[in-house]
């Protein structure tokens, strides 16, 4: 029985650090693509966005309902932005695609609302996408898609093209709805051995190294399903945010081999409507500069939390926005010898 559990901490980062070139230029730091906001939540695209360019991204772009632009270009100029378009006709869907094919990494989620568009969206990304991000409503999709079969067929074709897993970021909300979408007993009866596992596997670590509450064992056994069923990275928000790596051996669960990754930066600042689509933005950016999916995520986590640290000294931590976490990103990459 294989299981370790790792601190996502400043050390931990420092050294698995890459500098920046001088030389360098745009094209060699990637493009992402944000498929965030709404005209019902037109926050979350500038919140996703500003996370992303300060990522250290060669490119964002944006594509969003084509109204939004110009009052978005205004607050963020250096962003690129494209218009939505319906995707009825197969020229609107062969233009979607040619941009998304041009992209290092897409978002698609944080603020979409749940349309037929967005659906539409996501469905192309799926067959299409290599490093793929799954947040917020596009995860509401993913659970009815499931649930209706439709799910399965997508992630087929998409394995058959030698696709990466895709990358989720649900909340505990979000996790258990992904969860009860595949709902039937098989999979329930995999929660509980997962769930059981990971008790049995943490007594045969250190303790310092088994801290985890149960409701935090709940999270990850729920997490471990529904990375196995979607085929996907799952990074498990909360307090604290868990990522994991490896899977579950269902029919011989001691055969298993996980690490659990422990985030250890956050605060409550971060209890507020949009902290997510910040998260989201700037790990979208980090996945397009060529980073694997589990540093990209670790790196995010940490920097988004340690964030919400910083401003926590100067603040009480209900008057911190999101939107202040952005101005001290520099300052945490700058910490952890991420230039
Ligand atoms: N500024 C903006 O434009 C924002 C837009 N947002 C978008 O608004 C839409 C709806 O977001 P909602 O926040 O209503 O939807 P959620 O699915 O995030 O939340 C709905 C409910 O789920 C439960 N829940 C949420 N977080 C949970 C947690 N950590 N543990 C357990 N249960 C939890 C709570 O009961 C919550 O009221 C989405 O598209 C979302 O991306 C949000 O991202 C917030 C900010
Ligand atoms: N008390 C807390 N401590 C540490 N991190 C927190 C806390 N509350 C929320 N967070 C973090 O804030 C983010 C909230 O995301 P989410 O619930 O999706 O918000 P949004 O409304 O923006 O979609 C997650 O990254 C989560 O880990």
């Amino acid at each position: 029985m294989a299981l370790e559990v790792q601190s996502i901490n400043a050390e931990s980062l420092y050294n698995k650090r890459l500098l920046r070139p001088q030389a360098l230029h745009k094209g060699q730091m990637g493009k992402a693509l944000l498929l965030t906001g709404s005209l019902t939540y037109p926050g979350a695209a500038l919140l996703s966005l500003e996370a992303c360019l300060r990522s250290g991204v060669g490119y964002a772009h944006l594509l969003c309902a084509k109204e939004l632009i110009p009052h978005f270009v205004v607050k963020l100029p250096s962003a690129l932005y494209h218009a939505q378009t319906s995707l009825e006709t197969s020229t609107q869907r062969e233009d979607f695609c040619k941009l998304i094919h041009q992209m290092d990494a897409v978002l698609i989620g944080s603020g979409c609302s749940l349309s037929e568009l967005t659906e539409l969206e996501l469905e192309l990304c799926l067959l299409n996408v290599d490093n793929l991000l799954i947040d917020a409503d596009a995860l509401t999709i993913l659970a009815k898609w499931q649930t209706n079969g439709k799910l399965q067929g997508l992630l087929k074709k998409r394995s058959k093209q030698n696709l990466k897993p895709i990358l989720l970021l649900p909340h505990l909300g979000e996790l258990k709805r992904l969860y009860a979408a595949l709902a039937n007993s098989r999979q329930k009866l995999e929660h509980t051995k997962a769930l059981t596992y990971l008790k049995e596997a943490l007594k045969t670590i250190s303790p310092e190294q088994g801290k985890l509450t149960e409701p935090d064992l709940e999270r990850l056994a729920y997490a471990l399903i529904v990375s196995q069923s979607y085929q996907a990275y799952v990074v498990v928000k909360g307090a604290p945010t868990y990522l994991l790596k490896g899977e579950l051996n269902s029919a011989a669960p001691e055969n298993s081999n996980l690490t659990i990754y422990q985030n250890t930066s956050g605060c409550n600042a971060l209890a507020k409507a949009g902290s997510g689509d910040v998260l989201a933005g700037l790990l979208a950016g980090l996945m397009a500069q060529d980073l694997a999916p589990d540093l990209a995520s670790q790196l995010s986590v940490y920097v988004h939390g340690a964030a919400s640290e910083i401003l926590s000294q100067a603040s009480a931590s209900r008057s911190i926005l999101p939107s202040d976490l952005l101005a001290v990103f520099g300052q945490v990459f700058q910490s952890i010898g991420w230039d």
